[in-house]
């Protein structure tokens, strides 16, 4: 019975720390963008975006990825015999990958409250999709385990997932172009929003 409460509270710190990955960055591309704007806005946006990376960061992101560990750890103590199945040595590897992207997630928030981060909203987009991609090795890991199908139908799976995420890029790209032409037309500088 114990397994199932630290599964049951493993997913739910995993949804948690996801949302938290995936808003945060985010809003990284927000506070980059920002710079575009005029004075007074300029400053008081990047300030808001501070506060909001900050909290989120620290209340939700974090948190997630602590109740994902310490709930691992219950499942690995209730059941030890899992650690000698190779599926979860591969699903360590790629945990270690989001957790060191999580801590680079805090790097840049310190870069950006410095006004040192390097990063522009496209290269901070395509960053966005680096947790997307380890969530889906980690969630077919589990699920599979050591039984990871690699047949035509997961292909097809892959190849769909792909389709669906380069359509959605060239759509956003579409709409900030249709943006800063339509904001070019009424001589205004574009603020970005997707
Ligand atoms: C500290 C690192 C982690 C360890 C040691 C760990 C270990 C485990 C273990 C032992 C199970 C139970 C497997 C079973 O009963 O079938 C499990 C389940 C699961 N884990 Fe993790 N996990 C970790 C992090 C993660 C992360 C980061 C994700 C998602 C990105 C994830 C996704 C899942 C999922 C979806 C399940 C449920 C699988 C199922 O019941 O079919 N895990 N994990």
């Amino acid at each position: 019975m114990a397994y199932l409460w630290f599964k049951a509270f493993h997913l739910i710190g995993i949804v948690v720390w996801f949302a938290g990955l995936f808003y945060l960055v985010r809003l990284f591309i927000y506070h980059v963008e920002a710079n575009q704007e005029p004075e007074p806005a300029k400053t008081i946006l990047k300030n808001q975006y501070q506060i909001m990376e900050k909290r989120l960061y620290n209340i939700i992101t974090t948190p997630g990825m602590l109740v994902t560990v310490a709930m691992a750890i219950g499942l690995l103590s209730t059941e030890p015999e899992v650690l000698k199945q190779g599926w979860l040595h591969i699903k360590l590897l790629f945990v270690s990958l989001l957790v060191a992207y999580h801590y680079y997630c805090s790097r840049l928030m310190k870069q950006l409250a410095a006004d040192e981060c390097r990063w522009s909203g496209q290269q901070l987009r395509a960053l966005n999709e680096a947790p997307t991609v380890m969530l889906l090795v980690i969630v077919l890991l589990a699920v599979f385990k050591n039984n990871l199908p690699t047949d035509i139908t997961v292909w097809g799976v892959f190849g769909l997932i792909i389709l669906m995420a380069v359509t959605i890029q060239l759509y956003a790209k579409k709409r900030r172009r249709d943006k800063e032409k339509l904001m070019g037309q009424i001589g205004q500088v574009p603020q970005e929003q997707n």
